[in-house]
Formats: structure tokens, C-alpha cells, sequence
């Protein structure tokens, strides 16, 4: 399988000729796991071809240490691509491709959804995704677009990316693919020391714990309670825990019968920050 790299490459095997045929996106950044295959899997079962984008993009990493180390192996990706099917397109350009003229983020108003939890603790992080987000659906023109509910924040800043640039594609959802314990599988797992990797079967089991008090405990109750069990570790340090409306994303005050609400969490283990989320009524 080999990859395409030019705009202009993918742009002639496109072939957008007016037709019924449905395409579907996946975009990533590469160091693909069974999480991104379940992706896949769903977008080649409902699309007539698919894309997946492998692309580390700068603008959206506030810290240079994880850009530089975030791990990459470009021909085993093409590998599993392959073996879920060979017909899948994989777009891989460089950085120099995509950004030409200039490595800066786009900036968008995303109406407050970025205000929070990884929009709060990474810097212009979802500006760099609309950026690069917008550009791939203006080069691929996908009809369905897949992304993880493991980045259920992002999620919600691409439907509304999508919302206010009125891009005509269906954002998909896709439910969090875990390892056996629980950890939610991340490109960035590949960096934990096998010992840790084990150990962090407890962020998920937390995140279900908490899920068991919120039926009668208060959300600030519910948010004591794991900060302390993270005071308790010493493998995890927590850099937020927070309860949010799904929709607004705004954290939790008081508890709004018939609102879906979900806890997201940011851990640092070994350095490396791993994200996770559930889902609380
Ligand atoms: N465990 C998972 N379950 C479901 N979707 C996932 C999972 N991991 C990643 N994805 C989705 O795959 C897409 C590409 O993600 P990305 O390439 O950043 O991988 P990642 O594993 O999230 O890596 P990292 O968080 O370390 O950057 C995103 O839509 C993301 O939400
Ligand atoms: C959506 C995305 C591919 C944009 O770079 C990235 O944020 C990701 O992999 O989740
Ligand atoms: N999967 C989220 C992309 C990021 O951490 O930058």
C-alpha cells in the first residue's frame, strides 16, 4: 500500500466526478491502534470508499516535547489499514504540504466549548484541530467524517466547526475502543512503561466509581472524591477532573433532570497525558 502525499496526487484519485458513491473520512494522527481500526471498520462498512488521513499536526500541540515524541510507524499503520481493506486511500502529506503558508492555527469561535478541560489546559489546541480539520474536509469533501468519543470534547468542536463553517458532512461518533482493563487505547499508550500501561486500568476504574456515586452524591461530592483516590496515587497525577453537560460542555452546577451529562478526566503518568471519559446517566 503505498500513501499519497500531494494535495494534487489526491485530488486526481479522488475524481470527484458528480456520482451516488459515498466517502468516508477517518482522520488521524497516525501510530494507528485497534480504537482508530474500529474507525475504519465502521467508515468501510458505510461508505462507498474511504480515506484515512495520517497527519501529525503541529498547530495543535501546546507542548513541543509531545510534537517531538509523539510516536510514529508510518509502514505498520499502512499495514493495518491494509489488512482492514486495500482499497482504503491513505492520505499522509507533510507538514510543508498542508501548511505552505504559514504553521499558525486558524481562529475560531467555538461559542465556549473550548473554554474547558483540554481547551483550558492546551492552549489554542482546538484551534489547531479546526484548522486542520477544515482543510481536510475542503480537500476530501467527505459525505461522513469519523472521530472518537475518547476526544469527546473535540467531537463536540467538529460539529460545531462544522455548524458555523456550514460544511455540508455527517460527523459520526464512535464509542471508546479500551484495552482489557479498561485504559483507553491512545497512541500516546505506547509510550508508558509496560508497569504503568497495567497500572492504568485505575483512571477507568475511577471514572466508573464515580459514575456509581453520582446517582446520589452531588457533582462537587462526586469531584472530592477522585481528586482525593488521585491524591492517593503516586504513578497518576490528575491535572483536571470535571462533570459537564454533553451539550454545552459547561461544568455542572446543579443536576438538570433529562440533561445527559459525562465526567472527563486528564492524567499525567511518566510525563505523558492521557485523556478518558464516561458517560453518567
Ligand atoms: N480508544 C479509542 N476509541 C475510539 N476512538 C479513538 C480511540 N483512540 C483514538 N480514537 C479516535 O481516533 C481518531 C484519531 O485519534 P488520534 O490519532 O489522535 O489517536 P489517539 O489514540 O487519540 O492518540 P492520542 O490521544 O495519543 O493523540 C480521533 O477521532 C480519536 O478520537
Ligand atoms: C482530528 C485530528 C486527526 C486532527 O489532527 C486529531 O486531533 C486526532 O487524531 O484526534
Ligand atoms: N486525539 C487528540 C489529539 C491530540 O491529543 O492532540
Amino acid at each position: 500500500m503505498r500513501p499519497i502525499e500531494t494535495k494534487k496526487e489526491l485530488d486526481k484519485i479522488l475524481n470527484r466526478t458528480p456520482s451516488s458513491n459515498t466517502l468516508g473520512l477517518v482522520p488521524t494522527m497516525g501510530a494507528l491502534h485497534k480504537g482508530h481500526l474500529a474507525l475504519v471498520k465502521k467508515a468501510v462498512q458505510e461508505n462507498d470508499r474511504v480515506v484515512v488521513s495520517i497527519f501529525v499536526n503541529p498547530t495543535q500541540f501546546n507542548n513541543k516535547e509531545d510534537l517531538v515524541k509523539y510516536p510514529k510507524d508510518l509502514s505498520k499503520d499502512l499495514e493495518l489499514i491494509e489488512s482492514v481493506d486495500p482499497d482504503i486511500i491513505v492520505f499522509a502529506p507533510s507538514v510543508e504540504e498542508i501548511y505552505a503558508q504559514s504553521v499558525r492555527p486558524k481562529k475560531y469561535d467555538f461559542q465556549g466549548l473550548d473554554n474547558v478541560m483540554e481547551g483550558e489546559f492546551r492552549d489554542d489546541h482546538f484551534n489547531g484541530v479546526g484548522t486542520i480539520v477544515e482543510q481536510l474536509f475542503s480537500l476530501i469533501q467527505p459525505n461522513n467524517a469519523y472521530f472518537g468519543e475518547k476526544d469527546f470534547q473535540q467531537l463536540r468542536i467538529i460539529k460545531k466547526l462544522v455548524e458555523i463553517q456550514k460544511i455540508p458532512v455527517n460527523i459520526i461518533p464512535c464509542p471508546i475502543v479500551r484495552e482489557d482493563h479498561g485504559l483507553a487505547m491512545s497512541s500516546r499508550n505506547e509510550r508508558l512503561s509496560e508497569n504503568i500501561r497495567l497500572k492504568a486500568g485505575f483512571i477507568f476504574k475511577t471514572l466508573q466509581t464515580a459514575k456509581e456515586k453520582f446517582g446520589t452524591k452531588s457533582a462537587l461530592k462526586v469531584k472530592e472524591w477522585v481528586k482525593n483516590q488521585f491524591l492517593k496515587e503516586e504513578d497518576f497525577e490528575m491535572e483536571y477532573f470535571e462533570i459537564a453537560d454533553v451539550e454545552t460542555l459547561s461544568p455542572l452546577k446543579r443536576k438538570v433532570k433529562n440533561k445527559k451529562y459525562r465526567a472527563f478526566i486528564a492524567v499525567y503518568a511518566e510525563d505523558i497525558r492521557l485523556i478518558d471519559n464516561i458517560a453518567l446517566n
